[in-house]
C-alpha cells in the first residue's frame, strides 16, 4: 500500500493523525491505533499531576524500592498506575512491562498488545521542577490472543517493536512516537486538552556539537569513554546533560548530539533498561536517522533475557555515535 506522500498539515490533533496514518499499518484494525489514544490520555492525567507536583503531596520518595533496587518516588508508582489503569481500560493491551513492577502485570487475555513503560523517566529531577518523562514501547504478542501471556510475548528483541515514543513533561508537554514510518511530536494544548502536530517528520542531524553524558563519573569511564569525551572537548561541543534521559534525548533528537550512558567499572551494563528505555529511544532515533548501540552491536538486535536488564547506551546523531564506536575500536587495538 503506497503510503500518502501529503505532508500532514502542522496543527493537526493527534486523533486526526492516527487516523490519518493507520493505512500505513498493513494490520490496520485500529487497535494500535486505539493504544495509542489511551497512552495519550493517561499522559494527559500524568502531565496534570507533574504540573502540580509542588502544590500536592505527590513530591517525595517512598519506603519501596522498584526492581532495579532504586528508592520508588510517589510520581513513579502514581504514573505507573495512570497508564496501568488507562492500557486495562482500553482493552487492546494484554501485558504491561513496567520500571515499577518487577514482573509483567496481565491485563486483558484478549490484548494483542504487550506494553513496556517507564512511567516516570528522570525521577532525580522530580522534585526540583527540571523536565520529566515517560518511556513506551509496544510490540505484538507472540502466542494465542485469548491466552496466558508468556516470557516470549514480553521480552523480544528490539527490531520487533511496532510503535515506541515519549512524553516530555518539560517548558511544554510533547508526545513524540513512531510506527516505523518515521517519526513525528505533538504539543500539548493544555486550556484545550489536546495535542498538536508541531514537529513533523523529524530527522535527527547527522552530526551535532553536543554531548550528554554525566561526567561526574568519568573516574569509572573506561578508556575508549573517555578517549571520545576528550575529543568532543578537542572539538569544542557544548557538553548538556540534564539527568532525565527522555530530555537529553529530545533535545539531541532535535538539534543533533550524542547522549551516552556508558558501562562503567562499577555498573558493567550501565544503568538504563533494555527493555523500556533503550529500545524505544533507539527505534525512535533509526526512523529519525541516527544511530543507538550499546558500544558494541545495535541496540535494536540485543536479545532481551530479564524484564528489567540494563544496557550501556549510545545513542544520536549517525557521524558521532559512529566516532564513538570507531575511538573504542582504536582503543581496543592499542
Ligand atoms: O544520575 P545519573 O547516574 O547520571 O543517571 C541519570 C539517568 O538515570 C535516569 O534517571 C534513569 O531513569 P529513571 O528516572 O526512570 O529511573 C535517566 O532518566 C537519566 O538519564
Ligand atoms: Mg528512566
Ligand atoms: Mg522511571
Amino acid at each position: 500500500m503506497e503510503e500518502s506522500r501529503i505532508a500532514t498539515p502542522i496543527g493537526t490533533t493527534l486523533d486526526r493523525f492516527i487516523k490519518n496514518k493507520q493505512e500505513n499499518f498493513k494490520y490496520a484494525t485500529g487497535e494500535l491505533s486505539q493504544l495509542l489514544r489511551d497512552i495519550a490520555l493517561a499522559s494527559k492525567v500524568v502531565n496534570r499531576e507533574v504540573s502540580k507536583a509542588g502544590l500536592v503531596d505527590i513530591i517525595g520518595t517512598l519506603e519501596a524500592q522498584n526492581s532495579g533496587g532504586e528508592q520508588q518516588k510517589k510520581l513513579d508508582v502514581l504514573a505507573n498506575i495512570r497508564f496501568s489503569r488507562a492500557l486495562k481500560k482500553g482493552g487492546e493491551a494484554c501485558a504491561l512491562v513496567s520500571e515499577e513492577n518487577d514482573s509483567y502485570e496481565e491485563l486483558n487475555r484478549d490484548g494483542k498488545y504487550i506494553i513496556a513503560i517507564d512511567p516516570l523517566d528522570g525521577s532525580s529531577n522530580i522534585d526540583v521542577n527540571v523536565s520529566v518523562g515517560t518511556i513506551f514501547s509496544i510490540y505484538r504478542r507472540k502466542t494465542e490472543v485469548g491466552s496466558a501471556v508468556q516470557e516470549i510475548d514480553v521480552l523480544q528483541k528490539g527490531t520487533e517493536q511496532v510503535a515506541a515514543g515519549y512524553v516530555l513533561y518539560g517548558a511544554s508537554t510533547m508526545l513524540v512516537y513512531t510506527t516505523g514510518h518515521g517519526v513525528n511530536g505533538f504539543t500539548y494544548e493544555q486550556s484545550l486538552g489536546e495535542y498538536f502536530l508541531s514537529n513533523p517528520d523529524i530527522r535527527i542531524p547527522e552530526d551535532g556539537t553536543i554531548y550528554s553524558i554525566n561526567e561526574g563519573l568519568s573516574k569509572e569511564f573506561f578508556p575508549p569513554v573517555t578517549a571520545y569525551v576528550d575529543w568532543c572537548k578537542e572539538q569544542s561541543f557544548n557538553a548538556r546533560y540534564v539527568g532525565s534521559l527522555v530530555a537529553d534525548f529530545h533535545r539531541n533528537l532535535l538539534k543533533g548530539g550524542i547522549y551516552i550512558y556508558p558501562a562503567t567499572t562499577k555498573k558493567a551494563d550501565g544503568k538504563l533498561r533494555l527493555v523500556y528505555e533503550c529500545n524505544p529511544l533507539a527505534f525512535i532515533t533509526e526512523q529519525a536517522g541516527g544511530k543507538a548501540t550499546d558500544g558494541n552491536k545495535r541496540i535494536m538486535e540485543i536479545e532481551p533475557v530479564a524484564l528489567h536488564q540494563r544496557s550501556p547506551l549510545f545513542v544520536g546523531s549517525l557521524n558521532l555515535v559512529e566516532k564513538a564506536m570507531d575511538e573504542r575500536l582504536a582503543q581496543k587495538a592499542k
